[in-house]
């Protein structure tokens, strides 16, 4: 069904990412300023992270918690984009010390800012705005009721399904999903024929671009989904199934660009958290309600669920899903992910 909400969140997600201003619930006018473009452009103030503003020292220990929560700042001059730029992103904190003073300023509407921040954050880019800046031309408006639409999924559906023979199982089928007002491409892989007397074997897994096509060594992600596809096929073969998720968030939900710049933070001895962290997003950021209504989509209720994250367990049963085992989902480390697994295991919680 076509929600008028859902569209604007929609229009201003893409306002973003090309680089084109958008205007949060009536408030001020937000420049993106990573893509943002505009001769000339200037403006009083800047919405950025605490994580951010910590680096500029102009965070309260309150804000300096959750890395991803709005500052708002002014400095003497007004921020240009290229200054801009250069607040926005900590891997240019070398080539460009900042220049100050900048002070903080009390924020507002601090439900609009954080709606501003997650919109970024949703388009992939870096969460730092122009505020204000003197600019002629259209603006999209929306709101966090509007993203609240563009997130329900009861509008997500079953858009195809057909026999696809992997790998790992011959015996396997491919379901694809979609919402409209959201271009990501969720799909399913089924392995085995379908038995509702049986819990199958579920894996969730998050794209990684990196891991997943290119063979990166930096993460478990590529041997997690191919030994999954295998445990899956093994399960079939004794009369049980599978069904693996493909979920279209990259980067724990911070997009492709944002991961490789955590990657970057990383080359400079930053560890995965740390990382997402400076850049003003959250360690986290995956939508699990969206695998929720995957499963209820293929008629899936109880799983057992690979995973080495008790987090996605209790987020899963959080939204319904009812997780009737935790299957543990190790792999053996190399020199590359042995850090990033010591990482997994010390700071989210994983169970390694
Ligand atoms: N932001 C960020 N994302 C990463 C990094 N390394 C891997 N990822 C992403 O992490 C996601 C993979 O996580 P998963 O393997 O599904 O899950 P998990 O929560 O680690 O737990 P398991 O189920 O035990 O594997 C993918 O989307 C990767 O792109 C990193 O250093 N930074
Ligand atoms: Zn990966």
């Amino acid at each position: 069904m076509p929600s008028p909400g859902a569209r604007r969140a929609a229009l201003a997600l893409d306002a973003l990412r090309h680089g084109w201003p958008v205007r949060v619930e009536g408030g001020a006018v937000l420049l993106p300023a990573e893509t943002g473009f505009a001769a000339g452009v200037t403006a009083p103030r800047m919405l950025i992270s605490a994580a951010r503003a910590v680096t500029l020292k102009l965070a309260n220990q309150r804000e300096a918690a959750v890395p991803e929560a709005p500052v708002l700042i002014r400095a003497a001059e007004p921020f240009d984009l290229e200054t801009a730029r250069a607040v926005a992103d900590p891997a240019l904190d070398l080539v460009h010390p900042m220049k100050g003073p900048f002070a903080a300023e009390p924020i507002g509407n601090i439900e609009t800012a954080r709606a501003a921040m997650e919109l970024a954050r949703l388009a992939g880019i870096l969460p730092a705005f122009l505020v204000e800046p003197a600019l002629e031309g259209e603006v999209q408006d929306v709101s966090s009721a509007d993203l609240v639409e563009w997130k329900d999924t009861r509008r997500l559906q079953i858009a195809s399904r057909a026999r696809l023979p992997v790998e790992a199982c011959e015996d396997a089928e491919i379901v694809a999903f979609r919402a409209l007002d959201d271009l990501r491409e969720h799909v399913a892989l089924v392995i085995g024929k379908q038995n509702g007397d049986r819990a199958p074997l579920v894996r969730l897994h998050s794209e990684c671009l990196t891991g997943d096509i290119l063979g990166s060594l930096k993460c478990d992600c590529g041997p997690q989904l191919h030994a999954a596809l295998h445990a899956m096929a093994d399960e079939a073969k004794a009369g049980g199934w599978g069904v693996l998720l493909y979920l279209r968030q990259e980067g724990r939900g911070i997009g492709l660009v944002n991961k490789l710049r955590a990657y970057r933070l990383q080359d400079f001895g930053f560890d995965t958290v740390d990382a997402n962290n400076r850049l003003g997003l959250p360690t986290e950021a995956r939508d699990f309600p969206v695998a929720a209504r995957m499963l209820e989509l293929l008629g899936v209720h109880a799983i057992r669920l690979m995973t080495n994250n008790p987090a996605k367990v209790a987020a899963l049963r959080e939204v319904g899903v009812d997780v009737i085992e935790r299957v543990p989902h190790q792999l053996p480390p190399n020199p590359h992910n042995a850090r990033y697994l010591e990482t997994k295991r010390d700071r989210t919680g994983h169970l390694l």
